[in-house]
């Protein structure tokens, strides 16, 4: 990316904040200075520096001074480069298989924590402990004084030439997603079966709540004056944001795309409550006499567990915040068997006379072999093509096989992304439609990029049977996904040894990635890393086209809403896609209806033309 592209890429995101770009180009000049030239550091979380450091000079000086005072600028206030993963580059239908088969009853409950995996155990504390004794929603200590948040960065690409740079595991250059390799090979036809996956709704899908409010809502008015708004006072709209309702409602596929920026208004406003002066200035700017307000905001709701942080925000209703335990890696719950070892995996299942990165090399390596690209993979034509395209995507994808610790190559190996945890903003928030809590991508995620990975306690299908049927009905959702464990092996595993994922009360943010049918834009690949046998394996989100920043992530659970016999009452689906799958008899009349209004009207139009020579536009 060239200089001015660059410049213009930071003033669109400052002016998105109402900041002119005459006071910003100073400040810009002068951090440049400061950094020398380094414009990852500049661009670094969506030009945080640069936004911190207007606020500030702002708040403390004026822009006039903003020679002298950057200069003052502590240079420790530079933004670190983070590890970055590579990126998949792949496309596959979604399958569906709706078996659902569960057992009989088991004994009580322990949880231990998986080898290797550094799980933390359900004694982590509740999200709940993020709110004062008086009530009010309190910000991380990080999060005081200093606007930390992320600001869509226009779509702002990071130089090529990055790619090239140190690749120490420290300093890993953040290639932009479309810069970023296809990080593993897809092998064709690997499974037999389809995975099998399916969330079961709690017995009633009645949200139930029976927790105690133990956090105020926060709303600002106007120039920041902090109320506590008494429930079901309505919350008054913005122009901008009913228009942007209104956008929301009509785009297919891209729901939910709350205003970000006036998120980052909003919590600015909550700093000003803790003292921050710049940034109350920057909500007395952008607010514009409207009434904002934020019910609630955790600007980490893994508590540092992930790589990346994950905030929570609900600017729509004052909802009782989620009640689990956030973990990064997946826990054994208690009887399921995942064997770890580095002696059942076979020379053959890893690669260990390799080094660096098993990507860069014309021949992958064994692990990345056992997936294997398309016929049309630009990097399996790679043999005879001495500089190969960046893949566009692979027509069949069924498992991917990560390099893992026997393996000689090192970690900023482009065949381990999944290990490396998430790297993507993200964004719990409380969606319009009625789904409860929502995933969103505060970053626009080229089509392959890997996202998350679906955390939970691993259960056998017996333990789930049993936590099912003890569910009294309270539990707000339940989240399993079964691990369709027998993939790949040669026997049928029965109800006791077959795995799932159940992430209801111990999870990750992939806990909160609602359903959308067929159209969902996240696609899950089971992935495997320390178990070669696929009895355990990971599961794996990744992007199947690219996907806007702010817009809602969904995947396609694959429930059958025609399916009355089942156990288990499935959910009203709001997804909103013209492809949903639950359709109430009368809705399916009315849409026949219209479409036969519609071929009628466009006929009669037809006919019309044809008569006056007239052109329908
Ligand atoms: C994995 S959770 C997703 C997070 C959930 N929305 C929450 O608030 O915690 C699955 C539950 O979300 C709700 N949900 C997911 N997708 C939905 C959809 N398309 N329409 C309605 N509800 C949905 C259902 O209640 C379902 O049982």
């Amino acid at each position: 990316m060239d200089i001015n592209e660059r410049v213009s890429n930071a003033l669109c995101a400052t002016r998105a904040l109402d900041i002119p770009d005459e006071e910003v180009k100073p400040i810009l000049k002068q951090l440049l200075k400061l950094y020398e030239k380094n414009w990852e550091l500049m661009e670094a979380e969506g030009y945080r520096a640069l936004i911190d450091a207007y606020f500030e000079l702002k708040a403390k000086k004026g822009v006039k001074d903003v020679e002298k005072a950057i200069l003052e600028h502590d240079a420790s206030e530079k933004p670190s480069m983070k590890l970055h993963s590579g990126v998949q580059e792949d496309q596959v239908s979604p399958t569906m298989d709706k078996s659902r088969k569960f057992l009989a009853p088991k004994e009580g409950k322990r949880l231990k924590s998986m080898s290797g995996q550094g799980a933390m155990d359900s004694s982590q504390p509740d999200l709940q402990e993020e709110r004062n004794e008086s009530g009010i929603l309190l910000p991380h200590a990080q999060f005081m004084g200093r606007w930390k948040e992320v600001i869509p960065s226009c779509g702002t690409k990071i130089d090529r030439n990055l790619a090239s740079k140190g690749t120490s595991c420290s300093s890993y250059p953040e290639k932009s997603i479309e810069e970023r390799e296809p990080s593993h090979i897809l092998r064709k036809n690997v499974y037999r079966k389809h995975l099998s996956k399916q969330f079961m709704p709690s017995k009633s899908e009645q949200i139930i709540n029976d927790q105690k409010q133990i956090y105020k809502p926060i709303s600002v008015v106007d120039q920041g004056v902090l109320e506590t708004p008494s429930s079901g006072k309505s919350i008054v709209k913005s122009a901008s944001e009913k228009k942007l309702m209104r956008s929301e409602e009509s785009a297919s596929g891209c729901n939910d795309n709350t205003n970000h920026m006036e998120s980052n208004v909003k919590d600015m406003s909550k700093h000003r409550s803790s003292g921050s002066s710049n940034l109350a200035n920057a909500h007395s700017q952008s607010a514009n006499n409207d009434e904002r307000r934020c019910f609630s905001y955790i600007s980490d709701i893994t508590k540092g567990a992930e790589n990346a942080k994950i905030s929570l925000i609900n600017e729509i209703a004052n909802e009782d915040l989620p009640k689990f335990s956030y973990i990064p890696h997946n826990i054994i719950y208690q009887s399921a068997y995942v064997h770890i070892s580095l002696a059942r995996i076979a020379d053959d299942d890893c690669c260990s006379g390799c080094s660096g990165d098993c990507l860069s090399s014309s021949i992958p390596c064994a692990c990345a072999r056992e997936t294997v690209f398309c016929q049309d993979c630009p990097l399996a034509r790679s043999k005879d093509d001495c500089s190969p395209e960046p893949c566009k995507g692979h027509l069949v994808r069924k498992f991917i096989k990560e390099c893992w610790r026997k393996c000689g190559c090192d970690m900023c190996c482009g065949n381990r992304v999944v290990q490396r945890g998430i790297t993507c903003k993200l964004q719990v928030f409380w969606t319009r439609q009625g789904k409860g809590w929502g995933v969103r991508t505060l970053e626009k995620l080229s089509k392959g990029t890997f996202v998350c990975e679906y955390v939970g306690e691993i259960l056998t299908n017996t333990e789930l049977y049993d936590r099912n049927m003890k569910c009294t009905g309270n539990e707000r959702h339940t989240y399993p996904v079964t691990l369709d464990a027998d993939w790949g092996s040669e026997k049928v595993l029965r109800d006791e040894e077959a795995l799932c994922l159940d992430a209801t009360f111990t999870g990750n943010v992939a806990r909160f990635i609602n359903h959308r049918c067929f159209d969902g834009n996240l696609i899950d690949i089971p992935v495997e890393v320390e178990t070669p046998d696929r009895h355990y394996y990971h599961l794996a989100f990744f992007t199947k086209r690219e996907v806007s920043a702010l817009e809602e992530l969904t995947w396609d659970y694959g429930m059958d809403f025609s399916d009355h016999e089942h156990p288990i009452k499935a959910f009203n689906c709001c997804c909103g896609s013209q492809h949903c799958r639950d359709v109430k008899p009368i809705d399916k009349r009315n849409r026949k209806q219209t479409q036969q209004k519609e071929d009628a009207k466009c006929k009669r139009l037809k006919i019309a033309t044809k008569r006056t020579g007239a052109a329908i536009l």
